[in-house]
C-alpha cells in the first residue's frame, strides 16, 4: 500500500515537472514521463525513412524551433538560419558545451576538440586555430600545400637525399589518360586527395604508394563504424553498449583507435627525434601542427607552475585524432557528391568551366584569389555543400544559463542545435529544396549566408577555413582540367544510410576524366 502511494506521488511529480517545464520550452509532441518522446521519434523516423525527414516533418508541424523530449531530456531542435543565429551567435556564449556522447567521452577523457568541453577544449581550439593560420589556412600558404597535392610538387626525403617526386594526382590521372584517353576515378581518389592535405597540414606528410594502402584501412574502418552510429549510440551510457552491443561498442573503438595510432605515431616519433637533435623546429616557420604543438609545449613547460598543463602528448593525440576524423571523410564526401551532381547536371559544368576559363584564360591554375570573380562556381559549391549537409542530427549543445528568444525560455541544462540537415530542406529558405539549382544562390545573394553547412556559433567547424580552400581549388581545378562523366550507372545521391547520424551516400559511382 505503502509502495502504491509513493509510486503515485513520484508519477504525480514527474507529470507535474514535465508539464511545468514543457510550458516555457519551444512546442513539440506531447511527452510521456521518462521516455519523453523516444516513441513517437522512432516512428516517424521508421515511417519517413530516415532522421532528416522525421526531424522535417516536426518542423512542419511546429515550426522552425520545436521540442522532442530524449527520455527525460528536452533537446530543442531549429530549422532557419535567423533563428539559429539568435541562439548560437547572440547567445553564443550561453551554449558552447558540447553534450558529450558516453562512448566517445569514454574513449577520449574529455581532450580533443570534438568531445571536450571547458577550459580543456577552448585552449585546444584557440591553439588549432592559431596553428592553422601559422601554415597559411586564409593565406595563399594553403593554396600551395592543396595545389601541390594536385600537381605533384613534393618533396620527399629518401636516404639522405631530397628527391622530387611527381607520380602523384593529376599526374596519375594524365598517365592515365596519354595511355587510353581517359581515366576512371573511384571515389578513393577524393579520399586520398583530401586525406593527403590533411596529413600534410596535420604531420607533414601525404598518403602515397606506400602508405595509401594504409589509409585505405583506416577509412574503410572508420566508414563501417560511421555507418551504424545513430542517436541511439550518441546518448546510451557505456556499460549498456558493452554489455549488450559488443559488436557494436568494439567497431567504434577499434576505427577510432586505428586512427589515434596512426596519427600519434608521427608525433612520438617527431619528439623522439627533437629531444635526440635529429629533428629542429623553425618556430618562425613550423612545418606541421605537430610543430606548433611541441613547441608550444615546450613553451608552456619553461613557464614552469604558470605554465598551461594542457599541453601534453596525450592531448595532442586527440587534437589531431579529432581534426583527421573530422575533417577527411566531410570534404572527401562533399567533392565526391558534388561530382556526382555535376555528372548529372552538364549544363552546370559547362557553366562553370566558361565562367573558369574566362578568369585564367586557360593558361593558369584557378587561385583562392579568384574567388570573387567566380560567382557561379561559388552558388555551386554552397549548392552542393546544401545537399551534401553531412550531419544527420548536429551535435547538441548544452546551454549553461537560461537562453529567452522568441517568447521562448530554454532553461539551462537543455540540449539544443541547429538540425544542419533539416535547414537545408527548409522550403522557407530554398525553394523546392530537393532541385539541384545553383542559380538560387545567384537570384538571392543572401542565402549564401544562410546555408549553414559547417555549423554555427561557438562550436562551428574549426576546419571551414581550409575545407572552404579544398573545395574551391579542387573543383575548381579539376573542372579546368578535365571532361568529367559519369562511368556506367550513377548511383543514387540519397543517403544510403538515413538512420546514421552522419549522411553517407552510396561510394560505388565512378567517373571517367578526359583531358580537355
Ligand atoms: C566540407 C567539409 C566539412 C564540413 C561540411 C564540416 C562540418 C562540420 C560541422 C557541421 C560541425 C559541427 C558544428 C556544430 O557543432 O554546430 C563540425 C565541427 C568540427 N569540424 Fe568540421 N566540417 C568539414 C571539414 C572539416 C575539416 C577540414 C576539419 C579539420 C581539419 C574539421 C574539423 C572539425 C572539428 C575539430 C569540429 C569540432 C569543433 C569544436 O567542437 O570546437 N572539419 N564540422
Amino acid at each position: 500500500m505503502i509502495a502504491a502511494i509513493l509510486l503515485t506521488i513520484v508519477f504525480i511529480f514527474l507529470v507535474f515537472n514535465l508539464f511545468r517545464r514543457t510550458g516555457r520550452l519551444p512546442p513539440g509532441p506531447t511527452p510521456l514521463p521518462l521516455i519523453g518522446n523516444i516513441h513517437q521519434l522512432a516512428y516517424q523516423v521508421w515511417r519517413r525513412k530516415g532522421i532528416v525527414a522525421a526531424l522535417n516533418y516536426y518542423r512542419k508541424k511546429y515550426g522552425n524551433v520545436y521540442t522532442i523530449w530524449l527520455g527525460p531530456m528536452p533537446t530543442v531542435s531549429i530549422t532557419n538560419y535567423d533563428m539559429a543565429h539568435d541562439v548560437f551567435i547572440k547567445n553564443g556564449k550561453k551554449c558552447y558545451d558540447r553534450q558529450l556522447a558516453p562512448i566517445l567521452e569514454h574513449m577520449t577523457g574529455g581532450l580533443g576538440l570534438l568531445a571536450a568541453n571547458g577550459e580543456n577544449w577552448a585552449e585546444m581550439r584557440r591553439f588549432t586555430l592559431l596553428a592553422f593560420r601559422r601554415m597559411g589556412v586564409g593565406s595563399g600558404l594553403i593554396e600551395k600545400r592543396i595545389m601541390n597535392e594536385l600537381n605533384g610538387r613534393f618533396k620527399h626525403l629518401q636516404g639522405s637525399n631530397f628527391i622530387v617526386v611527381l607520380i602523384l594526382r593529376c599526374s596519375e590521372l594524365d598517365a592515365e589518360i596519354a595511355k587510353n584517353g581517359k581515366v576512371i576515378v573511384p571515389v578513393d581518389f577524393f579520399d586520398l586527395t583530401v586525406g593527403s592535405v590533411i596529413n600534410s597540414v596535420l604531420v607533414g606528410k601525404r598518403f602515397d604508394e606506400n602508405t595509401k594502402d594504409e589509409f585505405l584501412t583506416i577509412k574503410k574502418l572508420f566508414d563501417a563504424s560511421t555507418e551504424t552510429f545513430n542517436l541511439f549510440d550518441l546518448n546510451v551510457p557505456v556499460w549498456l553498449l558493452k554489455w549488450f552491443f559488443p559488436s557494436r561498442f568494439q567497431l567504434t573503438w577499434d576505427a577510432r583507435h586505428n586512427i589515434l595510432n596512426h596519427v600519434s605515431k608521427e608525433a612520438f616519433e617527431r619528439l623522439k627525434q627533437l629531444d635526440s637533435g635529429k629533428h629542429d623546429i623553425d618556430s618562425k616557420e613550423p612545418n606541421d601542427l605537430v610543430d606548433c604543438f611541441l613547441l608550444k609545449m615546450r613553451e608552456e613547460r619553461e613557464k614552469g607552475p604558470d605554465g598551461h598543463t594542457g599541453y601534453t602528448m596525450e592531448a595532442l593525440k586527440f587534437v589531431l585524432h579529432d581534426l583527421w576524423l573530422a575533417g577527411q571523410g566531410t570534404t572527401a564526401t562533399t567533392l565526391y557528391v558534388g561530382f556526382m551532381k555535376l555528372v548529372n547536371h552538364p549544363d552546370v559544368m559547362l557553366r562553370i568551366r566558361e565562367e573558369l576559363i574566362r578568369i585564367t584564360q586557360n593558361s593558369r591554375d584557378l587561385t583562392l584569389q579568384d574567388r570573387p570573380k567566380t560567382p557561379f562556381l561559388n552558388a555551386t559549391i554552397a549548392e552542393i555543400q546544401r545537399f551534401t549537409s553531412v550531419l544527420n542530427v548536429n551535435f547538441w549543445r548544452i546551454n549553461h544559463e537560461t537562453i529567452k528568444f522568441k517568447g521562448y525560455e530554454i532553461e539551462s541544462g537543455c540540449m539544443l542545435t541547429a538540425q544542419v540537415g533539416a535547414l537545408h530542406v527548409n522550403e522557407e529558405l530554398f525553394e523546392n529544396p530537393e532541385k539541384f539549382d545553383p542559380e538560387r544562390f545567384m537570384r538571392n545573394e543572401k542565402l549564401l549566408q544562410q546555408t549553414i553547412p559547417f555549423g554555427i556559433g561557438k562550436r562551428s567547424c574549426v576546419g571551414e577555413q581550409l575545407a572552404r580552400s579544398e573545395l574551391y581549388l579542387v573543383f575548381g581545378n579539376l573542372l579546368l582540367r578535365y571532361d568529367v562523366k559519369a562511368h556506367g550507372a550513377t548511383p543514387t545521391n540519397e543517403d544510403v544510410f538515413p538512420y546514421s547520424s552522419a549522411k553517407l551516400p552510396d561510394t560505388t559511382g565512378k567517373f571517367e576524366f578526359a583531358k580537355l
